[in-house]
């Protein structure tokens, strides 16, 4: 097992930079570059480090035992002057040092993965945790973090593998009386893991939204304000807003906060019968992204016509260009009139959307899900069959319990570890 290190905290200038070493020669590194002895374990200690007859820094130093740390491997932070030239002089002089190597990226998180530390849920959250925007990734990043999938899991997979072990021990009774008849515990166990099963993968695309976020659209006829509303929305000039119709060609985003969710704002080309070659190449590609979105703001004119498209039950339609209570309901992007409102009408309809969100996030764990349920469902199938094949009951069963260690990543993860940790940064 080789002894990694790299620097933790993020690169350039900072008040303090932390490097952090993982692996059996973890503290025999620090202890090389400190003259004092090292502090008591899990105790911050000042100490000058040096190397060569070089001080390199004074550095708070803090050691964690093997199996109470991180990674569950010894390791070692050490807490420097957050100077690049500093943090450069102390990776020199570990890479001076026998047995250590600089870490590739996430290989901290990896050692913890493998010691049983955190599981695969836990991996994804975290990677989702450093990536989070938003109020509500936080949340659901944190919650993943946490473990709340791998405990479940764990949980339905203890039902599963007690119900095929039930049916296994009854087949090695063939040929003689079997004691007594398992397929009704059998039967309970699979029906209420099912069930859970079923609730929970229900609730997997609205957590796949807190995720990656929603799109919203904003369409209209030309020269409604679509984009003097989007600019007022994004608070900045994203857009170029102008008296002449058909001035948004392509489709404009600006990502943005609504009611702590990530959204991708859309302005889009006026649409219309377009005379003008580019603009036509706009309205189509207006529409697209507009039946794509997941939500549609239509603001309109006097007229109150959209060419082209029709809003669906839950998009928001209004008029625009309601600069004073006199101009009626509406918007105004110019005097941001009816903004806030809008706004909520957002939140409301996407928050509606992520009401039933549940433990699982990631596709991967939904499709980890998806083929438990498929093995439930074909157990569920024989044993409702005459004549019934245990066996096979029993092989369907731990078909699902294998699905759900394929969950928390105990098995068949090889390929998707490469891909998870290539995302995270070196020092994770
Ligand atoms: N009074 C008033 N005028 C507005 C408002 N919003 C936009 N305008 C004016 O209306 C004209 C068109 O505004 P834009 O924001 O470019 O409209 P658009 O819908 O993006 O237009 P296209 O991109 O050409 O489809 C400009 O002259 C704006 O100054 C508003 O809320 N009130
Ligand atoms: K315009
Ligand atoms: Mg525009």
């Amino acid at each position: 097992m080789d002894t990694i290190y790299a620097l933790a905290s993020a690169r350039g200038k900072a008040g303090v930079a932390v490097i952090r070493l993982s692996g059996p020669a973890a503290h025999a590194a620090v202890a090389a570059l400190c003259a004092s002895p090292l502090p008591a374990l899990r105790r911050a200690g000042l100490r000058r480090l040096s190397w060569q007859g070089d001080v390199l820094d004074e550095a708070l130093v803090l050691l964690f035992p093997q199996g109470a740390s991180y990674t569950g491997e010894e390791s070692a932070e050490l807490h420097l002057h957050g100077s690049s030239a500093v943090v450069a002089a102390v990776l020199r002089a570990l890479a001076a040092q026998p047995g250590l190597r600089l870490a590739e990226p996430g290989e901290f998180t990896r050692q913890a993965l493998e010691n049983g530390r955190l599981d695969l849920t836990q991996v994804e959250g975290l990677a989702d945790l450093i990536d989070a925007e938003t109020e509500a990734q936080r949340r659901q990043a944190l919650r993943a973090l946490d473990g709340v999938l791998g405990r479940q899991a764990a949980q339905w997979r203890e039902s599963l593998v007690r119900a095929a072990a039930l049916i296994e021990a009854t087949i090695d009774f063939a040929d003689e009386d079997v004691p007594v008849d398992v397929m009704p515990e059998v039967g309970s166990l699979v029906t209420h893991v099912l069930a859970d099963l079923r609730r929970e993968t229900a609730g997997a695309a609205a957590a796949e939204r807190i995720r990656e976020g929603f799109e919203v659209a904003i369409v209209g006829p030309p020269n409604a304000g679509k984009s003097t509303l989007f600019n007022a929305l994004a608070g900045r000039e994203a857009a170029i807003t102008s008296a002449v119709a058909g001035t948004t060609r392509d489709v404009i985003e600006v990502r943005m906060e609504i009611a702590g969710l990530a959204v991708t704002l859309l302005d889009t080309a006026g649409l219309r019968e377009a005379e003008d070659e580019v603009e036509r190449i706009g309205v189509s590609r207006a529409l697209d992204r507009a039946r794509k979105a997941d939500l549609r703001v239509f603001l309109l004119d006097e007229a109150g016509e959209t060419e082209g498209l029709e809003p669906l039950p839950e998009d928001i339609v209004l008029r625009g260009k309601a600069d004073t209570p006199s101009d009626g309901p509406g918007v105004s992007g110019r005097t941001g009139r009816g903004i806030p409102e809008l706004l909520a009408a957002i939140g409301q309809r996407l928050e509606q959307r992520v009401a039933g969100a549940g433990m699982v996030i990631r596709e991967r764990q939904h499709r980890a899900m998806i083929l438990a349920i498929k093995a439930m469902e074909s157990a569920q199938n024989e044993i409702g069959r005459a004549p019934r094949r245990d066996e096979l009951v029993a092989a369907h069963l731990r078909d699902a319990a294998r699905a759900l260690a394929m969950l928390v990543g105990r098995i068949d993860v090889e390929d998707l570890l490469g891909e998870i940790f290539a995302r995270f940064c070196i020092g994770k």
